[in-house]
């Protein structure tokens, strides 16, 4: 899949997708009739002639996509029941023009809970959402759930923001749900996501340019194959790339391994292990034999160590401890010209410089990529006004990316991996069985391996991603950290034949 069918589209550039798409000659009406198209075709291959269907309609535009399916529905010998929140004589526009083409009755909302049907079409809001649903909206959808029937929603579960995500009060949970053109980010955040069911993408002829100043992309292969590293036959360790990894004590040796382990698993030529001098017997004495450990007690050794033009990344924060080493590794780290990850303890660092993080890595000179969960965010820019007021992880990740002029990556189970230059993709892969110790130090040593490896930040953070979640999703439930990088080869080989 390329780059462009990836993108993601708010509702607002969705609006203007539509009115681009209608000013060069293809009607709206044309539009609403392959949305509702799209929508019957779905309700069919879910129900058998003659079951019982209800088609709850809104006052906009959604409700129109509803008429339409309704009509084909009956057309289809399917028994089709139509209910409509609000005046049918303040219907306007198209869907105005797609209710005149149902001859059959428009029941009022309220008499929802006489027949419930077989099947559930949700036409009652689409990207028009503009509040919580209140009232009778808010009843017939609670009355639909309650059914446990299934639920077909068009374009997006009425109650759930296209643009976030995000539920204020109550909102449809389907078992299905089919939108037109590009999928939005309410799609694939969370709760958005969860209450989705299928989504199912309709082509319903908006023009494909209408997407082409997109930056926010569904992270998928597509999305980083083009510059995803390619070693030629003359290679060598170095030019693979080496990375340092800087750990803590003696208390913390295995997290930092998990890092490395995983680095060199992606494909980096060497990694080293650079810790505090107590710890080095601790970490000689474990393998795998094709990691490195050296002793870097303070800024000055580390500052010696990168300066070495071959180390090509470099890896803080897991078990780094939170001590004065940790916050003087940090700083040097800030200040040094290696591309770097800043994970776990050194992004509470971070957090605690003076100024915070974006003052600490103003004057840094090579990409960095900041790898927070949602507690760690908080630290780092719960505290931000103008990032925290957003209500949408993907917005504060965007906001908070150009503030440190780094790439987030905002993990959780809707990981959003954003980029100063306004970039930003929303991760899908993975599952619970990820939420186990040790799974984001992988992470991180993912992302490093292959920034060292030359491959530019933003898409090096979206593969790691993508790639962390598949591992997860393969190994299932019972996985430990310690297995996600064993499964990384298999992976590559599978998803980017070289
Ligand atoms: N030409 C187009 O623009 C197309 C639009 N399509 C459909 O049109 C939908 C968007 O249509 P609209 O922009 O009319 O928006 P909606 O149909 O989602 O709803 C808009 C109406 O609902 C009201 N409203 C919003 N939130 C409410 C709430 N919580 N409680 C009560 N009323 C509320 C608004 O004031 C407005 O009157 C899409 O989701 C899609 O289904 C498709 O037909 C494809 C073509
Ligand atoms: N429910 C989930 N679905 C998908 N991914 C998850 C889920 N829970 C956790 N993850 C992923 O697992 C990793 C956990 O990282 P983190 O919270 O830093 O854990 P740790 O500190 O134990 O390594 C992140 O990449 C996160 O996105
Ligand atoms: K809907």
């Amino acid at each position: 899949m390329q780059a462009t069918e990836l993108a993601l589209l708010s509702t607002g550039q969705m609006q203007q997708a539509d009115a681009m798409t209608i000013a060069a000659g293809r009607p709206g009406i044309v539009l609403m009739e392959r949305a509702g198209a799209a929508v019957a075709a779905a309700a069919l291959a879910r129900s058998a002639e003659g079951a019982a269907i209800t088609v709850v309609c809104g006052p906009g535009n959604n409700g129109g996509d509803g008429f339409v399916a309704a009509r084909i529905l009956r057309e289809r010998g399917r028994q089709v029941r139509v209910l409509l929140h609000g005046r049918l004589e303040a219907l306007t526009g198209d869907a105005a023009a797609a209710s005149a083409r149902w001859d059959g009755p428009i029941l009022p909302l309220a008499r929802i809970r006489e027949a419930p049907g077989y099947l559930f079409i949700d036409a009652l809001f689409g990207a028009g959402l503009t509040r919580a649903l209140a009232g009778e909206a808010a009843a017939a959808v609670a009355f639909m759930n309650e059914t446990g029937r299934p639920i077909i929603a068009v374009d997006v579960p009425s109650g759930v923001s296209g643009d976030t995500g995000q539920v204020d009060g109550i909102a449809v949970k389907a078992s299905e749900t089919v939108t037109f053109f590009r999928l939005k980010p309410g799609h694939l955040l969370l709760p958005g996501r969860s209450l989705c069911g299928h989504v199912s993408l309709s082509d319903i002829g908006i023009l494909p340019e209408a997407a082409a100043g997109a930056a926010t992309f569904r992270n998928d292969v597509g999305l980083w194959r083009d510059v995803w590293p390619r070693h030629g036959l003359d290679t060598h360790k170095f030019r693979r790339g080496a990375v340092a990894v800087v750990a803590g004590g003696v208390a913390g040796v295995g997290a930092p391994r998990l890092s490395a382990r995983a680095a060199l698993r992606i494909g980096a030529g060497l990694a080293t292990i650079l810790c505090e001098p107590a710890a080095l017997m601790a970490h000689a004495a474990r393998g795998p034999d094709a990691l490195m450990q050296r002793s870097a007690a303070d800024a000055a050794a580390l500052t010696a160590f990168l300066d070495d033009p071959r180390v090509s990344a470099v890896l803080a924060g897991p078990a780094l401890g939170l001590g004065e080493r940790g916050a003087e590794l940090v700083g040097a780290i800030a200040g040094c010209a290696t591309p770097a990850v800043l994970d776990a303890d050194a992004l509470t660092l971070l957090a605690r410089a003076p100024g915070g993080a974006a003052a600490l890595l103003a004057g840094r000179r090579a990409a960095c990529v900041l790898t927070p969960h949602e507690g760690e965010f908080q630290r780092l820019f719960g505290g931000e006004a103008g990032i925290a007021k957003e209500r949408s992880k993907l917005e504060r990740a965007r906001k908070a990316a150009r503030r440190c002029g780094a790439i987030v990556v905002y993990k959780g189970a809707d990981t959003v991996v954003a980029a100063p230059d306004g970039r930003a993709a929303i991760n899908t892969t993975g599952g619970p069985a990820l939420a186990t110790a040790g799974s984001g130090d992988v992470l991180a040593g993912l992302i490093c391996g292959l920034l060292a490896q030359g491959m530019p930040a933003f898409e090096a953070s979206c593969a790691a991603a993508w790639l962390h979640g598949r591992a997860g999703e393969r190994l299932g439930i019972g996985l430990i950290a310690d297995d996600l990088p064993e499964a990384i080869p298999a992976l590559m080989r599978e998803t980017l034949p070289v």
